[in-house]
């Protein structure tokens, strides 16, 4: 299965040299306010994405003082198919990014070898937030469920960017017209489809993590549901000749996220956001690993917050049976003492990760 064998970091926000072999299920990291719990988890999304789960600024992962940051792991895929060593070094400026010791041109390919999936207090976007934040979770999804969901992506991106020119000038070309459609209606429906498996592998999970509740999930095109995206931009014409941008398609689609008969985010708890949240995501690394044939590594930032006992029970039992290898972080170790299948623990002090026996 896939997992981290080994996880080594240098100069990375407030850091000491780490050098890890974490377990394959879950590992438990704790340590007071500012220890370095987040950034541990930070380094391991950063090696798989190029980028922190929180902020978008890269240069301010690199350690204060330091002029790079240096991170390494040893990835396992599924028994038989061996292990591959990732590096990232990087700069200000620039990065170098290493597969087995060869140099790599694209941050994909690491992507592609560990694919990480991080829950941190700012996930609750995903309900709470605009709805980019469910378009670019539900594209996340499809990245590792479909093989072809990223050309699709690229090819509508790329449409639209064409239409939008033609339409700054005041211009319509039927060619491209033709070409926006398509393509839009080919991301449609992948995305669709990438909903239609989340589903699927939602029920049992429903039943743990929110038990008494019925969750929906309906995909708003970005257009007049009851139209079809050709009808829709006639009919908006004239709004878009006025703007001078594309109005409708799947760069405006939304997904309605609702608990019983109402949208979750006028109805449900703080609490059960952050299930729901934590639900929708056990859900696509389930549907990753069922398409790869191999678990995926989660990194849950925070456990604690907003989860009772009992919820915080839920998710870490949950995890201790999916096989997924999962790093969690938590204030108080004590506060979870005893609760799921936790198979290491380390401590952080003061940017300091040590291993508790
Ligand atoms: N580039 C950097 N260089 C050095 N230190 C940094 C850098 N970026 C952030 N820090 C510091 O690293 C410390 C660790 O932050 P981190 O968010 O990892 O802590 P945490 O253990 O997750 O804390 P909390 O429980 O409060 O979430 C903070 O004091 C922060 O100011």
């Amino acid at each position: 299965m896939t997992r981290l064998a080994t996880l080594h970091v240098e100069r990375f926000r407030n850091l000491e040299p780490v050098d890890l072999e974490p377990a394959a299920g879950i590992n438990l990291i704790h340590g007071v306010n500012g220890a370095g719990k987040t950034s541990l988890l930070e380094a391991i999304h950063t090696l798989s994405l190029g980028r922190s789960f929180r902020g978008n600024n890269a240069n301010e992962l690199i350690r204060h003082g330091a002029d790079d940051l240096l991170l390494r792991a040893e990835v396992e895929a599924r028994s038989g198919r061996g292990v591959h060593r990732l590096a990232m070094q990087r700069d200000r400026r620039s990065m170098v990014l290493r597969v087995d010791q060869e140099n790599v041109p694209r941050l994909s390919e690491l992507a592609r070898l560990l694919p990480v999936l991080a829950l941190h207090p700012q996930s609750d976007d995903l309900v709470l937030g605009s709805p980019d934040h469910r378009r670019r979770f539900l594209d996340r999804v499809g990245f590792y469920a479909r093989t072809d969901f990223h050309e699709i992506h690229r090819n509508f991106q790329r449409a639209l960017k064409q239409r939008n020119a033609l339409l700054r000038r005041g211009q319509r070309e039927p060619a491209w017209e033709r070409l926006y459609l398509e393509t839009a209606g080919r991301l449609e429906a992948a995305r669709r489809d990438v909903l239609a498996d989340l589903e699927q592998r939602m029920t049992d999970l429903l039943d743990r993590m929110l038990p008494g509740h019925r969750l929906t999930l309906r995909y708003l095109p970005g257009y007049r549901q009851d139209l079809a995206l050709d009808e829709a931009i006639r009919q908006g014409g004239e709004r878009e000749r006025d703007q001078q941008a594309s109005l409708f398609g799947p760069h405006r689609a939304d997904l309605k996220i609702a608990l019983g008969d109402h949208e979750a985010r006028q109805v449900a708890s703080r609490g059960q956001i952050k299930m729901l949240v934590v639900l929708l995501h056990l859900a696509v690394l389930d549907l990753w690993a069922e398409v790869r044939g191999e678990p995926a590594v989660v990194l849950f930032d925070d456990l604690a917050s907003e989860l009772d006992a009992d919820n915080r029970r839920r998710v870490l039992d949950y995890l201790g049976q999916s096989g997924h290898q999962a790093f969690v972080s938590v204030i108080a170790a004590d506060a979870i003492d005893g609760e799921g299948d936790i198979q290491a623990r380390f401590a952080v002090e003061d940017g300091q990760v040590r291993k508790m026996v």
